[in-house]
C-alpha cells in the first residue's frame, strides 16, 4: 500500500571556518584554489538563497547544522593537551596541515553526509539513515558522529526513522553517502531502485580501479548500507564508476549523473558497463519507464562536465515536467551552456533550467547537488520529523541575520589557530542550536 509522499531536501548551512585547504587529492576545484582566501559569510549566505528559492518554489526545504570546527576532541584524541589555547597555538605552529583538517567546513556538502532509504524501499517500513563514514579523507572521517547526533535530533521518532552508525572506518568499507546513490520511481511513494555507484571493490585486486586518483566508495560499503536498510535484491542496482571518470576528477558520481523519479541523467563516461546498468535499472523499476538522458562527449567533454558541475544538479519535480538547477559555472563554459539550451528544446523529461550562484562552495568542488541531502517522507513521517529546520520565511531571516553577525568575510589559512575564531564559532553554533529546536549536539554543548 503506497502513501503519499515528497522528496525534502536538507541542505548543510555553511560554518562559520569555510576555507581553501586543498584537502582533498582527486577533488580538482580543492586541489587549484588551495590558499585562496575564503568568504565564509558570502558562502553561508549564497547556500541559503539557494534553499529561500526553492522553499519559495514550494519544495520541502530543510537545513543542516554546520558540525564545531577546529574541532579540539580531535586534537586531544591525537595528544595534543593543554587549554583550547594552548592548543591552537601549538598545532598551528607543529603541524599546520592538521589544523587545516580540523577546521574544514566540509560538513556543508550533506550529499555525503549520510545515505536514505526512503519507507516505501525497506523490509520493516522505516526510513533508514546511515552517516557515511566518509574514511577516505581524514578531515571527512571525523564528520560521522556529529552528523548521526544531528540526524537524529531531527528524525528522532524510531517508529519512524532507524539510525544506524557509521560503517567500520577503513578503506574497505569507505562510504561517500548519497553521492553515489540515486533513486529511480515512478512516484517517491512507490517502491523505487535504489541505484548504489561504487569506485572499487575492496577484496578483489584484480578487478578495475582507478590509477591516478583514489576511488572512495568501495562495493563492499555499499552491499552493507543495502542490508542495514533492508533493502530487497528488486529495490538495488550496483554498478562501478567509471575509473576513467574518477581519473578525471569525477571523486563522487553526483559529479557525472543525477537521477529524479524515472529520469537518469548521466554523461556517457558516468558507467564502467553503461548497458548492464540501464538494463538492471529498467527491470526493476515499475510503473514507469526510465528516461535515461544520456550527454555524450561530442556535446559535453569529460572535462567540462567537471568544470562546470553540469551533472551536480538538482533534478526536481515541478507540474510540467523537471527542473535542472544548476551552478552557474554551467553558463560559463560554452559547451555546456549550448548543451542546456538544447536540452530544453528537445522535449524531453527536463523542461526547464535554472542557474544557483554557490560559487564559494564550488571552489572546493560543492555544486547544488552537493549541498542537499535528500530524504523522501510520507506525509505522515514529516509530520513527525522536528519542524524546527524546516526553511521558512522566518527562519529564512533569522538564520540571515545570524550569519551576519556571527560570520567573517574573509579567513585566510593563517586565521585557523586564531582562538577568538574557536570562539566565534562555539558561541554562533550555541545559538544556532536554539534557533534550530535541536537541543545539544556539539561536543562542547554535552
Ligand atoms: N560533494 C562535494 C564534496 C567536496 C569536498 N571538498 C573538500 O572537502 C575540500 C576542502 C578543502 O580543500 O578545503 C570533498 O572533496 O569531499
Amino acid at each position: 500500500m503506497s502513501q503519499h509522499a515528497v522528496e525534502a531536501n536538507f541542505d548543510g548551512l555553511v560554518g562559520p571556518t569555510h576555507n581553501y585547504a586543498g584537502l582533498s587529492w582527486g577533488n580538482v576545484a580543492s586541489k587549484s584554489n588551495v590558499r585562496s582566501v575564503s568568504n565564509p559569510k558570502e558562502a553561508a549566505l549564497q547556500g541559503l538563497a539557494k534553499m529561500k528559492r526553492l522553499a519559495d518554489r514550494g519544495y520541502v526545504q530543510g537545513v543542516l547544522p554546520p558540525h564545531e570546527r577546529p574541532h579540539l576532541p580531535t586534537l586531544r584524541a591525537l595528544g595534543f593537551a593543554g587549554s583550547d589555547g594552548d592548543i591552537l597555538k601549538k598545532v598551528a605552529a607543529e603541524a599546520p596541515a592538521l589544523l587545516a583538517a580540523v577546521s574544514s567546513a566540509s560538513p556543508m556538502w550533506t550529499a555525503n553526509a549520510a545515505t536514505v532509504s526512503p519507507s516505501a524501499d525497506t523490509a520493516d517500513h522505516r526510513v533508514h539513515f546511515t552517516p557515511a563514514n566518509l574514511s577516505a579523507k581524514f578531515h571527512r572521517s571525523i564528520e560521522h558522529e556529529v552528523t548521526g547526533r544531528a540526524l537524529k535530533a531531527i528524525f528522532t521518532d524510531e517508529s519512524y526513522f532507524a539510525h544506524h552508525p557509521a560503517l567500520p572506518s577503513v578503506s574497505h568499507f569507505g562510504d561517500e553517502g548519497a553521492a553515489n546513490h540515486t533513486r529511480l520511481c515512478s512516484g517517491y511513494g512507490e517502491p523505487g531502485v535504489e541505484l548504489f555507484v561504487y569506485g572499487q571493490i575492496a577484496f578483489n585486486e584484480d578487478a578495475p580501479a582507478p590509477v591516478k586518483y583514489p576511488a572512495r566508495q568501495t562495493l563492499e560499503a555499499s552491499q552493507a548500507i543495502a542490508r542495514l536498510h533492508g533493502l530487497r535484491d528488486r529495490n538495488l542496482v550496483f554498478a562501478q564508476q567509471n575509473p576513467a571518470a574518477i581519473d578525471a576528477g569525477v571523486f563522487h558520481n553526483d559529479v557525472i549523473a543525477v537521477g529524479n523519479g524515472n529520469t537518469l541523467f548521466y554523461h556517457e563516461l558516468a558507467f564502467l558497463d553503461e548497458d548492464r546498468v540501464l538494463a538492471d535499472v529498467r527491470s526493476r523499476l515499475s510503473g514507469a519507464e526510465l528516461e535515461a538522458v544520456r550527454v555524450s562527449s561530442a556535446e559535453v567533454p569529460l572535462e567540462d562536465a567537471v568544470a562546470s558541475y553540469l551533472f551536480n544538479s538538482q533534478l526536481l519535480n515541478t507540474p510540467d515536467g523537471m527542473l535542472l538547477a544548476v551552478p552557474g559555472e554551467c553558463r560559463e563554459i560554452p559547451s555546456v551552456s549550448r548543451y542546456l539550451d538544447s536540452l530544453v528544446a528537445s522535449g524531453g523529461p527536463i523542461t526547464s533550467v535554472e542557474v544557483f550562484d554557490v560559487k564559494q562552495s564550488m571552489r572546493n568542488g560543492g555544486g547544488p547537488a552537493c549541498l542537499r541531502l535528500r530524504v523522501v517522507l510520507t506525509d505522515d513521517e514529516l509530520k513527525a520529523i522536528n519542524r524546527g529546520v524546516i526553511l521558512t520565511d522566518q527562519l529564512y531571516e533569522r538564520l540571515t541575520t545570524w550569519v551576519e553577525a556571527h560570520y567573517r568575510d574573509e579567513l585566510s589559512q593563517e586565521d585557523l589557530g586564531d582562538p577568538m575564531l574557536l570562539e566565534e564559532v562555539r558561541k554562533a553554533l550555541d545559538e544556532l542550536t536554539g534557533i534550530l529546536g535541536l537541543g545539544s549536539i556539539y561536543d562542547f554543548q554535552l
